[in-house]
């Protein structure tokens, strides 16, 4: 089942821009930065209440950031959303019609096994799902 919105992905050029300007903005500091290599990004996150924004900056010229950045400039690139049974949540989106982009779950960032969904199937937004690693 999907629980809540985890959080917003926001593609930018320059990460280290960016987090001065959300700190300014959100008036908070990022409480984590983490490169996922495996996504070709580096991704930093802040937290207002519930709410969580992941900046996310591409690491190489073929990650999905630096397409999506090349494709449509900085801004939203994906909602995330908790899910407490990824595995139960992608059959049930399979079998609903979704197209997984990844047909088993894969390690995120911020300690959450993943998956995505394809936007041509989600009305044009890139929706993942994410569950917390329970260590
Ligand atoms: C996992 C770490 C971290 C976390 O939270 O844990 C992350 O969130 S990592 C985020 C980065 N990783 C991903 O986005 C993985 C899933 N994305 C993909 O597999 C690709 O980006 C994909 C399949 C969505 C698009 O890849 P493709 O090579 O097909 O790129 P194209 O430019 O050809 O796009 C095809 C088509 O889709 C539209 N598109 C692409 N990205 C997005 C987007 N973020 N939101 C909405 N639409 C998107 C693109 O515009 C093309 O549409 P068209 O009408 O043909 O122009
Ligand atoms: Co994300």
């Amino acid at each position: 089942m999907l629980t809540n919105v985890e959080h917003i992905g926001i593609a930018v050029r320059d990460i280290v821009a960016s987090n001065d300007l959300f700190t300014k903005l959100l008036n908070v500091a990022p409480y984590k930065a983490e490169a996922v290599a495996t996504e070709g990004v580096t991704t930093s996150f802040f937290q207002v209440n519930q709410t969580k924004i992941e900046l996310l900056e591409a690491t190489s010229p073929d990650s999905p950031i630096a397409k999506f950045l090349e494709k449509k400039g900085e801004g939203i690139h994906h909602i995330a959303f908790e899910v407490d049974n990824i595995q139960a949540e992608m059959e049930r989106l399979k079998n609903e019609g979704f197209t997984l982009l990844n047909d088993v779950p894969k390690r995120g960032a911020d300690n959450k096994l993943v998956c995505f969904l394809h936007p041509k199937g989600t009305n044009g937004v890139l929706i993942e799902l994410c569950q917390e690693i329970k260590e």
